[in-house]
């Protein structure tokens, strides 16, 4: 659940907060949005479905004759942002912050694109933001003053944590462990499970087992003072199951390296992203 003490306060005023896309990442942050107590009031979804959202106004394209977007957030596939370029650009203004969620698309692509804008902040959210329990990933560029950034952070901080990078690469190879990481841990669920199977677990219930065992690890691990390496090796009797199992993991660092070359694929796709929209 969000924390909507968080969002208490008024987000760059009390103006208007276009949601372009609310597909599963657009969705995700409206649904934390609305759970945080923000005004639905002041949110309006564009999306071409038009498909509808309870609580929220929905419109299949910009309103051309109404107030001016104080908050103007981009959550369509990168691909598809210069088919929506032309009806958003003219509707914002020198009140308008952007907020792009698109991966890859680096701020100087997007001020090309919006070159009336009172700041530009990319965020790189993830999925459980849903559920206020996502990671931030904040970019702002140059022109953004400090105002426009404590009003960026206001409108995420009730999605999840917050962390903010001055370096633009470096926020592009963040975005691959936390914009792209629940992907992999859904994935180390279901391995876990059907390596459950393998050992004779019918499979609901090596699902069900999975599931709660990495999320009761997930939720020990972030109340502990403690490191991960130091709770494993709490698990890992010496010369028991625990520490036989860990020797497969560790051989050759058979994860690591198996996460290196995950986030370097994820991390290299993104700057193709970045050079497509350049
Ligand atoms: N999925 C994730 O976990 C994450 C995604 N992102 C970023 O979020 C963005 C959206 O991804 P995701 O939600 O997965 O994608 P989806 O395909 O689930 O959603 C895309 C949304 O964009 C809308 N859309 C499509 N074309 C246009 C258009 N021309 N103008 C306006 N809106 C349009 C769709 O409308 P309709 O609903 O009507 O079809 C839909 O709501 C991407 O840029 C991605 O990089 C960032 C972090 C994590
Ligand atoms: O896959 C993608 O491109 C986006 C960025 C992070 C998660 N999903």
């Amino acid at each position: 659940m969000a924390d909507s003490s968080k969002i208490a306060g008024t987000i760059a005023g009390d103006g208007p907060i276009w949601l372009v896309g609310a597909g599963n990442m657009g969705g995700a942050m409206l649904r934390g949005w609305l759970d945080g107590g923000i005004d639905p009031a002041r949110i309006t979804v564009i999306r071409p479905s038009g498909t509808p959202i309870a609580g929220v106004t929905v419109l299949t394209a910009p309103p051309i004759d109404g107030e001016m977007p104080a908050v103007l957030v981009l959550a369509m596939k990168p691909q598809k942002l210069d088919e929506a370029v032309p009806a958003l650009a003219p509707l914002t203004g020198e009140g308008t912050l952007i907020v792009s969620v698109l991966a890859g698309v680096e701020v100087p692509s997007l001020a090309k694109r919006f070159p009336q804008h009172r700041a530009i902040v990319r965020v790189m959210p993830n999925t459980p933001s849903g559920i206020g329990q996502g990671v931030m990933l904040l970019h702002a560029g140059a022109d953004a003053d400090a105002a426009a950034k404590g009003d960026a952070e206001a409108l995420v901080a009730p999605l999840g944590l917050c962390e903010w990078f001055d370096d633009e690469a470096l926020f592009g190879r963040a975005s691959a462990l936390s914009g792209c990481g629940p992907a992999f841990l859904f994935r180390f669920i279901d391995a876990m499970a059907r390596a459950g199977e393998g050992q004779g677990l019918a499979p609901d219930q090596a699902a069900r087992l999975a599931l709660a065992t990495v999320q009761g690890a997930a939720q020990l691990a972030a109340g502990s003072e403690e490191s991960p390496a130091t709770l494993a090796d709490r698990v890992a009797s010496p010369g028991g199951s625990t520490r036989a199992g860990l020797n497969v993991i560790d051989d050759g660092e058979a994860l690591d390296r198996l996460m290196a070359d995950v986030l370097a694929a994820s991390a290299r796709r993104n700057e193709e992203m970045a050079a497509a929209a350049r």
